[in-house]
């Protein structure tokens, strides 16, 4: 049975609930996701209702839904109506008016504000301006440290979405292998051929070459507003012992880190290497986020209550910046917890987790500039680089990857969701 809100002639047992916003708008969006998600309803977006509709549906809606689901709906609608600020008054009158849940409803709103962030907002504030009086370079200098005899496509997508996000240079240290192959999918990427694996160096030479390696990558550290480590990388031990003193040399020179695909498997199995800097960012899927939970915290997942574990699991590694990918991105520095529940996309390709390393490389990179010219008007209440990061990158990877699906559909490859990253950052951040 359908439930449309804001008509007057509304079934009693609603199934389904249209709901009737401009749906360019975030916070309309976010709305109507929670209506989804929290409320079990099926959702339609449908654009550009009258505003007033929406309030008679609530009306009604207390007939047919628990006080609970009553706060959460009053909730959505609010965000809902955000845009709409000629009905908000009418439509907070309306909440106040419905009594009983209501009390019980501001603590719950109180509770998701708290870790639903504003990401847009958070993007808006830390994207540098196009002035022309900045040379090369200083919009950001990233490197990936991956691609390995068998992926090369993950450090491809990882570099070239830093590049598409708007980062000056993006470089590439891959095995000597991948490297022409990561050369021939784009002249944009600067490509280093420095890593070796097991198979092609003996015994003898292990400590020469890694020696060899590891000056490659020196020479151009400090040069990094931020690494990239993993994807693509293998799992080769010898190589894996090559990026562990990369590791070492970024965290001495103060390079932020983000920490994805194999270099997760690395990380976890030696938890020292990141333990307790606080410029490394970890992006574990839910296969990633499972080991890390394991060995770290030596339990399992906790799905019921998985903000709080989130929170602990960032806090016992010494207050690194964990971003948990899934159907919402969960983010935590051990201090808070934010998540990031906008857009998305139902496909579900290989790759997409390599445009969001690139994309908080780059904008954790854009926060740590940001907060450190200390801009007086910034009306961002975290200060963690690190996390704002993450806020901003999975942000945009959601939004990108929602837009392409528009266009694609079952057909969206990761490719596709790249080309939508310039114009999902136009639309909340246009370039004048
Ligand atoms: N084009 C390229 O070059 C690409 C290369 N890539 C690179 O590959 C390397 C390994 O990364 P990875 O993600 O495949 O390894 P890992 O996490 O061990 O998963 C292995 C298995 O775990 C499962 N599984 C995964 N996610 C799950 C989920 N959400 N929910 C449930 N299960 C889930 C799933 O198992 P299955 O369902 O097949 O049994 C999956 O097959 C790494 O370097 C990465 O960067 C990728 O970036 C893609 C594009
Ligand atoms: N169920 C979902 N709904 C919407 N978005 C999702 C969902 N699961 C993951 N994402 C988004 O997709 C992006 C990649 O997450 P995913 O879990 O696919 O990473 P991954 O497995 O590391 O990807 P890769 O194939 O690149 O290794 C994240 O930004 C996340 O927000
Ligand atoms: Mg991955």
């Amino acid at each position: 049975m359908n439930f449309v809100l804001g008509t007057r002639r509304i079934p009693e047992k609603a199934k389904r609930v249209v709901v009737l916003v401009q749906n360019q708008i975030g916070e309309a969006r976010f709305g109507a996701e929670l209506f989804r998600d929290v409320l079990k309803l099926s959702v339609f977006l449908k654009p550009r209702p009258p505003p007033h509709l929406t309030i008679q549906g609530m009306v009604l809606m207390k007939h047919v839904m628990s006080s609970q689901q009553l706060s959460l709906l009053s909730y959505a609608n609010t965000c809902m109506l955000m845009a709409s600020s000629s009905v908000y008054r009418r439509q907070q009158f309306l909440i106040r008016s419905l009594g009983g849940g209501i009390d019980h409803s501001r603590n719950m709103q109180q509770d998701l504000r708290s870790v639903e962030v504003d990401a847009e907002s958070v993007i808006r504030s830390i994207t540098p301006a196009l002035d022309p009086t900045r040379h090369k370079g200083q919009a950001g200098k990233i490197a990936v440290i991956g691609g390995c005899r068998e992926y090369t496509g993950a450090p491809y997508f990882a570099a070239i979405s830093a590049l598409k996000i708007g980062a000056d240079l993006s470089h590439v240290f891959c095995t000597k292998d991948a490297a022409p192959v990561i050369k021939s999918y784009s002249p944009e990427l600067i490509v280093h051929p420095v890593l070796e694996e097991s198979y092609s160096v003996r015994e003898e030479d292990k400590k020469t070459i890694s020696r060899k390696v590891l000056a490659e990558v020196d020479k151009w550290m400090e040069r990094f507003d931020c690494l990239v480590i993993g994807p693509g990388l293998g799992r080769d031990p010898f190589l894996l012992d090559c990026v562990s003193e990369i590791m070492r040399h970024a965290r001495q020179t103060n390079v932020p880190i983000v920490i994805d695909g194999d270099g997760l498997f690395l990380v976890t199995n030696n938890i020292d290497l990141v333990s307790g800097y606080g410029l490394a960012v970890l992006t574990p899927n839910v296969n990633e986020y499972k080991r890390l939970v394991e060995k770290v915290l030596s339990s399992e997942v906790n799905d019921v209550d998985a903000t709080q574990q989130v929170l602990s699991l960032a806090k016992k590694i010494g207050g690194v910046t964990i971003l948990k990918k899934g159907k919402s991105d969960l983010i935590s520095d051990g201090d808070t917890v934010k998540s990031v529940s906008i857009y998305g996309s139902p496909r579900r390709c290989g790759g997409q987790g390599d445009i969001l390393s690139g994309s908080v490389a780059v904008f954790l990179s854009w926060a740590r500039q940001h907060i450190i010219a200390a801009d007086p008007n910034s009306n961002l209440s975290c200060k963690n680089p690190a996390v704002l990061g993450c806020v901003a990158g999975s942000a945009m990877m959601r939004k990108a990857a929602s837009l392409a699906f528009c266009h694609k559909k079952r057909s969206t490859v990761t490719g596709d969701i790249i080309e939508c990253l310039g114009e999902s950052l136009e639309d909340i951040c246009p370039a004048t």
